[in-house]
């Protein structure tokens, strides 16, 4: 397993792109696949989760052919394209892969099995199953159906209402995907919005999604239409060169092209709320989800309390958010936030006890974290536990950690930032 060296930094400068945005990626795929048509798709992220989705949809025949890294031809043949696969679907270590898939898979009148790595097998499934039963599919697990592997045998689909527990883009897009081939109508009503890069491809794609304040539903028997989609770049790994250039002395860096859905933003407005100088230039619209810039310096930052609607716009980002907060004047508080035990490793856990190796002061509470600050780091031996985020915010805190740090485990990080050490070191 590969090792990250990471020695103390000032001064980061320059103008970058990070790769596309995983969510979009994803979905542009899996668009495509059951789309009628041809599908292209620039700005792909070449990283293993969206690699794994491009697996599971050959396995089931659809032809997708890469012309580079970044660059995809989708042949869709509708719903109906879609074939019996006669392998396990592998989705390796990728959980909007597995869940949004189930949806499709549950409209399919055809046997499918799927399962993934061993940080899958950890992460629930029953929150999908159980509204996917609902509705008529037959899914057979482990526990009942709530853990990987599962065997799925579709079809046969009707509507359901479902009040989600959490706000969870995954569960959502799992029971769109699955209302478009089921009678009747499928709402999906969450406590507070989760990401809607379902919602605005799908239209896109010619389907009506019907968004209502605390929910969203779609009529069955829609079928998609084939298109041009191209991915921005990922504000969740802009998020590690942002925090980066937010606590290392003397940095101003530019990062181009960045998505900034509202719904994926929060972590702007968390860093502005620490004080940190980050300006958002918008430059246009891609397929329907507002890009821009954005441009970052080095600032005095100080403590912050997260939490309620603010978490599900910035899940993914609360490892890097903890970095850049053993750095902020006074105590940052994050709560509502027990999500991240169910990721692809308990985050709040993970987080806690990196940022402990490199000397921050880290409570962990059981939906959260407590941060006191500012602290000076010390270089130590970090573990991304094969978690890819977990193992840039040990990287990032070794820019700021006396002596040098070493991240094991650091592959891991191409799941979601391939090309991340090369990118961080043009700054
Ligand atoms: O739908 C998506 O693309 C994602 C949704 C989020 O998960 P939940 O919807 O389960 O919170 C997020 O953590 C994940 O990285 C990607
Ligand atoms: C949680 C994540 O992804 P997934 O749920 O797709 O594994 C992530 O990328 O941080």
């Amino acid at each position: 397993m590969q090792r990250l060296q990471i020695e103390p930094r000032t001064n980061l400068k320059g103008t970058i792109r990070v790769p596309g945005d995983k969510s979009i990626s994803h979905r542009a795929v899996m668009f495509g696949a059951i789309a009628e048509g041809t599908t292209r798709v620039e700005g792909f992220l070449p990283g293993a989760d969206c690699l794994s989705t491009i697996d599971c949809f050959r396995k089931m025949g659809v032809p997708i052919t890469r012309k580079s890294d970044t660059s995809l031809v989708i042949e869709g043949g509708g719903w109906d394209g879609l074939q019996e696969p006669t392998e396990f679907l592998d989705v390796g270590n990728s959980g909007t892969t597995i869940r949004l898939m189930l949806g499709i898979l549950a409209g399919r009148s055809f046997y499918s099995a799927i399962a993934g790595d061993a940080s899958i097998a950890r992460r629930p499934m029953d929150r999908v199953i159980q509204p996917l039963r609902r509705m008529g599919a037959k899914v057979e697990g482990r526990s009942g159906g709530s853990f990987t592997p599962l065997g799925v045998r579709g079809g046969g689909l009707h509507g359901i209402e479902h009040q989600s527990p959490v706000a969870s883009a995954q569960v959502k897009s799992c029971l769109l995907l699955a209302g478009l081939q089921a009678k009747g109508i499928t709402q999906v009503k969450e406590p507070s919005l989760s990401r809607d890069h379902t919602e605005r491809m799908l239209r896109a794609f010619g389907v009506e999604v019907d968004s209502f304040a605390g929910g969203v539903s779609v009529r069955g028997g829609q079928t998609l239409t084939g298109g041009e989609v191209k991915v921005p770049g990922d504000i969740s790994s802009a998020a590690f060169p942002m925090a980066a250039a937010l606590i290392v002395p003397g940095s101003r860096i530019t990062i181009r092209d960045v998505g900034l859905n509202p719904t994926r933003t929060g972590i702007i407005d968390a860093f502005q709320a620490m004080g940190g100088q980050v300006e958002v230039t918008e430059t246009g619209e891609w397929c329907g989800e507002p890009v821009g810039d954005l441009t970052v310096h080095a600032s005095s930052l100080h403590g912050v309390e997260i939490g309620g609607e603010l978490i599900p716009r910035l899940i993914d980002e609360i490892p890097i958010l903890a970095v850049a907060a053993t750095q902020a004047q006074g105590r940052t508080v994050i709560r509502d936030a027990a999500e991240l035990k169910v990721k692809e490793t308990n985050r709040i856990a993970v987080t806690a006890a990196e940022l402990t190796k490199l000397g921050a002061h880290v409570e962990e509470t059981p939906d959260g974290l407590i941060i006191e600050g500012p602290v000076s780091l010390t270089g130590s031996l970090c573990d991304s536990h094969g978690d890819h985020r977990i193992g840039m915010a040990a990287a990032v805190a070794g820019l700021i950690a006396k002596g040098g740090t070493t991240v094991e485990n650091a592959s891991a990080i191409d799941v979601s930032f391939p090309g991340f050490a090369e990118t961080m070191g043009r700054l």
